[in-house]
């Protein structure tokens, strides 16, 4: 994947640099979008179909005149019988938070191989790129299976209107760097990501490093400050790539307490994706309701007569109106797929009915790796 600039802040990003694709690019995906229904109702309505003001103009002939006759009934080509050139391919821009060698930069790998990953300084700027067309996705980390879920971005994808189109399971493997030569024993400090600190907290007291740690933005960040501050008592917990990038030598490899540490990455777009029927595709939902009516146990009776599965239910206190975050899954069965879809926008409205708010975040693929071996069943239980 190639990687473009970092962004650090919306004026940065909206004044983005040449080696990005233009966002008159982006601006025709919406026109596609909005052309889609725009041509299909021109296309029974105008009496003509759109011809090149500049071409007649340099012809010095008349519109009218230059129309054959059997092209007034005939569909115009409208942008939306192009193909998406903008969805999928080598210009799929993918903004992530970070800086090169950053888990989410691989995480944006995984899902668009083809992709350019777009580094951004915050979550913030990553959702703002994707909003301001000057990335097509975002990846987003939203829960680990040592450390659960990362609510703090739960949070802003409730503050941004992006939707969930993808997810994947990413293992991360952790190294502790350190510039060369530099010994464990002289070591006086470790930085890193908070979850990178969590994930490898038992390991690092089990080497006998028990000095202090350090939270910064990202994992590979932790590693470009060390190489860029050229510090000797510092080590970074970050990727094998990072060591790479910023020149650090791998002093322990796997230093991440649970073997099987894997985190789940979300893809966003602007635009949902409808799901198909053909694969398993998992519906995110948010709802808030008042307390003390039974609400969850209507909620969730509502999935459950349905049979639709729940892979995740989690509370969030806000003040006196609970979040809930619930995963369901639309199983695909051999019979009656096509009603799969319907059976869980059915769910939704009658959920909508006992609930303050909802919002249903996406409805996607699932990732069918494995989440990790010991939660493996995860993705099928009910709850
Ligand atoms: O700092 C990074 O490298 C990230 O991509 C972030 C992040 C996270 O937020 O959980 C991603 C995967 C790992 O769990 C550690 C850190």
């Amino acid at each position: 994947m190639e990687t473009t600039r970092s962004y650090s802040s919306v004026q940065n990003a909206q004044g983005y640099d040449p080696c990005i694709t233009s966002g008159s690019e982006r601006q025709s995906t919406s026109a596609i979008l909005t052309s889609k229904v725009v041509s299909q109702d021109q296309s029974e309505t105008l009496p003509m179909p759109p011809v090149s003001v500049g071409v007649d103009h340099v012809n010095g002939q008349n519109s009218t005149a230059r129309v054959p006759h059997h092209h007034h009934h005939q569909k115009p080509l409208s942008a939306s019988d192009l193909p998406p050139a903008t969805m999928h391919g080598p210009n799929l821009r993918v903004a992530y938070q970070g800086v090169p060698g950053a888990y989410s930069e691989a995480a944006a790998g995984k899902a668009y191989p083809n992709g350019q990953t777009v580094p951004c300084d915050q979550f913030e700027v990553a959702f703002q790129a994707v909003e301001l067309r000057i990335a097509d996705r975002a990846v987003l980390p939203v829960e680990n299976s040592l450390g659960g879920s990362i609510h703090r971005n739960y949070d802003l994808l409730l503050r941004h209107r992006l939707h969930i189109v993808g997810e994947v399971h990413l293992p991360v493997h952790h190294c502790l760097l350190a510039l060369p030569g530099v010994r464990k024993e002289l070591l006086t400090r470790v930085i890193s990501h908070p979850q990178g600190l969590a994930q490898c907290e038992r390991t690092l007291t089990k080497l006998g490093l028990n000095i202090s740690r350090e939270a910064v933005d990202d994992t590979a960040g932790a590693a470009e400050f060390i190489a860029a501050n050229n510090l000797h008592d510092t080590a970074a917990i970050a990727s094998a790539r990072a060591a790479e990038i910023y020149g650090l030598e791998i002093l322990e490899d796997g230093i991440q307490d649970d073997v099987n540490n894997v985190t789940r990455f979300v893809m966003l777009a602007r635009e949902p994706i409808v799901p198909r029927t053909d694969r398993r595709f998992k519906t995110s939902i948010v709802f808030a309701h008042e307390n003390g009516t039974n609400v969850l146990h209507k909620v969730l009776s509502a999935f459950a007569f349905r049979d639709i599965s729940l892979t995740k239910i989690e509370s969030r206190p806000n003040h006196n109106r609970p979040m809930r975050l619930v995963d369901d899954v639309n199983v695909v069965g051999t019979t009656a797929k096509h009603f799969e879809y319907t059976r869980v926008l059915r769910t939704r409205s009658e959920v909508q009915e006992f609930t303050s708010f909802l919002r249903v975040l996406g409805s996607y693929p699932m990732d069918m790796t494995p989440w990790s071996p010991s939660s493996s069943t995860s993705h099928t239980a009910s709850s």
